[in-house]
């Protein structure tokens, strides 16, 4: 039997090209960001993977990416479940400000906490520990079962949201997962055991036809 776990973070938002911290907050995505769930869908169907189940965040960026990855599939209709429990991490007081105006302000070091740390909570905000405290539960509960089922199941989400479940998956501890980083429109393939450990992984690599110059520094 089949248990697929792909998971895909958006494509490029609008203030991911502006370089803004987002969280819960609703920007659409950019012409990049469509062009990446498109490309995202070309590489997945040219592995011969399918779908028979959906997830995705409240967010309009995740929803969007997931629409046009199934409407590439020919599978618009597919059952679908949309959780808060897979938004963004909460940014807090950050959310909406300029990355490198609050490395100028608070420093390299702090931002990169806020950033990437496992328990240092944004201002206002959730930690990672925050969201992997919502995003597992709600994977367990919802998602794993589905997979272990055998239904070949995608997850659009977001840059921490999917880190919190590659913790997870990866057995990654606080000490190892600030180093994962999860670009936007990238899918990665789980293959689970019946245990639900996991047999293989791969990160795909979508081929764009838009040039890499148009993707700003983070
Ligand atoms: O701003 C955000 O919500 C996230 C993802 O874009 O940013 P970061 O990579 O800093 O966690």
């Amino acid at each position: 039997m089949d248990r697929i776990l792909v998971l895909v973070r958006h494509g490029q938002s609008d203030w991911n090209f502006k370089n803004l911290f987002t969280g819960w907050k609703d920007p659409l995505l950019t012409e990049l960001g469509v062009e990446q769930a498109h490309a995202a869908a070309k590489s997945l169907k040219e592995r011969g993977i399918g779908f028979d189940r959906a997830f995705t965040s409240t967010l309009t960026r995740a929803q969007h990416t997931l629409k046009l990855i199934l409407e590439d599939f020919g599978a618009p209709d597919l059952p679908t479940t949309v959780n808060l429990a897979l938004n963004e991490r909460d940014y807090g007081d950050l959310s909406g400000l300029d990355k490198e105006y609050a490395r100028k302000k608070w420093g390299d070091e702090q931002v990169y906490l806020w950033r990437r740390s496992y328990d240092v909570p944004p201002p206002g905000g959730e930690s990672l520990r925050d969201t992997v405290a919502r995003v597992l539960p709600y994977y367990l509960q919802s998602i794993l079962p589905a997979v272990l089922r055998g239904e070949r199941v995608v997850v659009a989400a977001h840059g921490n949201s999917l880190r919190s479940l590659v913790m997870a998956l990866d057995g990654l501890t606080p000490q190892t997962v600030p180093d994962v980083e999860i670009d936007t429109g990238i899918p990665i393939i789980y293959r689970l055991n019946a245990d639900s450990t996991v047999a293989s992984k791969e990160v795909v690599i979508p081929h764009l036809a838009e040039p890499e110059a148009t993707r700003p520094p983070d």
